[in-house]
């Protein structure tokens, strides 16, 4: 840890001295999605479950949608990972090789065998912290990398734009800071056509093809995406349409409207969070990995406070109070039950399918309108 503690264990990844953001996970499950979910770019990953590693990884297979079936992206996005005691031995249906294996071949740094309660107590008295993984007697080149001072969502977002889906009834355009591969997948299964942009892409110069924006989530400190909000804003004055954001969105998306982000002293990153639906009165368990959050006492009047972590009473979600625009701080794609807060897809799906049923509507209603004209033009002369 940068001007703190030294553990040592041994490797069983890459031999690849790295320097990142040191960050706990409490999930008990999910490390091939959690070490390729895009947001852990320029992290070291410390997981408080000890045993980790013994269901292997699996594959690069593709569902019907080309999508990634059990990987958030198609590499390891973390810098290294940190766990107590790696599972040598692994078995499960899908998997193809162990964890250690997959970190070697990706490149990635990899220690077992440390004290992990004693990082995870030094984070949380401590908070996030610089840190390095160094091999051996190698010194590590680039000192300490800090990933709250770089760009990252420039690096990880796509640099084409890609459908997938095409021809469905509805039409969603996703602005991709970093996309996880099974938000599309939320998105697609329920019948939409998604176009992914890259994460500065003039979103509100397309928007009139969509009949929905969505938002994804990503890596490093939400203020550096200034092109983002800024063509958010744009979006937003020059066009009605439903909006969803998830996570870095969720923070892009407030940022946009005027309110302010803050850093967390450790973040939260788990799948067991309770969540309050401040509508409803209803708590949700729910996934999340962030550092950010969103000061709900900067939110505009127009925007009223959506969710509520139970835990640390940060915000988790905004909705606007008359158009159809709301975000999460969790990730309502990624669940520990069947089914959890996987509604917001839902609820946004049916915020798109209104607003395109009302803009069909006006358009029939303008065709009427100019047929009408037309035919009285025609017979008064
Ligand atoms: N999962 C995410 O989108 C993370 C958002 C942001 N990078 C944060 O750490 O708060």
């Amino acid at each position: 840890m940068k001007d703190g503690p030294v553990y040592s264990g041994s490797s069983f990844g890459a031999d690849q001295s790295i320097s990142g953001e040191a960050v706990f996970t409490t999930s008990l499950v999910g490390y091939p999605e959690s070490m390729t979910d895009p947001s852990y770019t320029g992290q070291i990953l410390v997981f408080t479950q000890p045993l980790i590693g013994n269901y292997g990884v699996p594959g690069l297979a593709r569902d019907q949608y080309s999508l990634l079936r059990y990987f958030e992206s198609s590499k390891i996005q973390c810098s290294g990972i940190v766990v107590a005691d790696f599972a040598q031995k692994y078995s499960h249906w899908t998997a193809v090789e162990s964890l250690g294996d997959w970190c070697k071949r990706e490149g990635v740094a990899a220690v077992t065998g440390v004290d992990t309660r004693a990082i995870v107590t030094y984070l949380r008295e401590h908070g996030s912290r610089l840190a390095q993984i160094t091999i051996g007697n190698q010194e590590n080149a680039d000192g300490f990398q800090d990933p709250g001072a770089m760009h990252l969502v420039a690096r990880v977002s796509t640099k084409n734009v890609y459908e997938i889906n095409p021809g469905q009834d509805v039409k969603i355009a996703v602005l991709d800071c970093g996309v996880k591969e099974n938000i599309l997948r939320c998105l697609v299964s329920r019948g939409a056509s998604v176009t992914v942009f890259p994460h500065d892409f003039p979103i509100q110069d397309v928007a009139g093809q969509f009949d929905g924006i969505f938002i994804s989530n990503g890596p490093g400190d939400p203020t550096h995406c200034a092109t983002t909000v800024y063509n958010l804003q744009q979006t937003m004055n020059l066009h009605s349409l439903p909006i969803f954001g998830i996570c870095l969105g969720h923070q892009l998306l407030a940022l946009a409207v005027g309110a302010k982000t803050v850093k967390l002293k450790y973040g939260n990153r788990a799948h067991n969070i309770p969540t309050l639906d401040v509508t409803t009165g209803h708590c949700h368990i729910t996934s999340q990995n962030h550092g950010y959050a969103v000061d709900a006492s900067t939110l505009p009047t127009t925007f009223k406070e959506f969710f509520i972590n139970l835990n640390d009473r940060s915000n988790e979600g905004m909705y606007h109070v008359s158009r159809p625009i709301f975000s999460t701080q969790f990730h309502p794609e990624a669940k520990g039950g069947p089914l959890d807060s996987s509604f917001l897809f839902d609820k946004f799906l049916a915020n798109v399918r209104q607003s395109k049923a009302e803009k069909d509507l006006a358009n029939v209603a303008d065709a009427t309108a100019a047929a009408t004209a037309a035919a009285a033009t025609a017979s008064s002369l």
